[in-house]
């Protein structure tokens, strides 16, 4: 089954959205595999954001996703890494449509709440990079044969 790594940034915890980006995420189908409330060191932002690394932002996205707590989660459903991108919305909250989750809360694109991996290869990388792998739990719900 595929997986995705999602965080809710420090401004989407501040903001008190924890419950609702999983809400949203459950509501679809796709099933929490792991979750855990952290603060990002600085060492690791790096690695999370390193093909940013050497742009005008580079300085600000670390300040920022090392500025407070984060709520990082691992999610798993069919195709749960677009089906994540999707409910998240665009980069820019500008941009984002309505009804996703940067497209309601979002203002700005240096303050746009959540992260999720846009691929399997990044999804693989994130994944390791935050969870060990006896920390996801995998497990049957009766309503999968339902999901697809
Ligand atoms: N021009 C910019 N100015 C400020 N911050 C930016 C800019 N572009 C990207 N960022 C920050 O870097 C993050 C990573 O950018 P990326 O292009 O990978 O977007 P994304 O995949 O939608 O976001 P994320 O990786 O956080 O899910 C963005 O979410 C945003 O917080």
């Amino acid at each position: 089954m595929q997986k995705t790594f999602i965080m809710v940034k420090p401004d989407g915890v501040q903001r008190n959205l924890i419950g609702h980006v999983i809400q949203r995420f459950e509501r679809k189908g796709f099933q929490m595999i792991a979750g855990k409330l952290m603060v990002v060191s600085d060492e690791l932002a790096k690695e999370h954001y390193k093909e940013h690394e050497g742009k005008s932002f580079f300085g600000d996205l670390m300040g920022f996703i090392t500025s407070g707590p984060v709520f990082a989660m691992v999610w798993e459903g069919t195709n749960v890494i677009d089906g994540a991108r999707h409910i998240i919305g665009a980069t820019n909250p500008l941009e984002a449509t309505p009804g996703t989750i940067r497209g309601d809360f979002g203002i700005v694109t240096h303050r746009n709440l959540v992260h999720g991996s846009d691929s399997e290869e990044s999804s693989k990388r994130e994944i390791g990079l935050f969870f060990a792998p006896e920390q996801l739990v995998t497990y049957q719900k009766a309503v999968n044969e339902w999901l697809d």
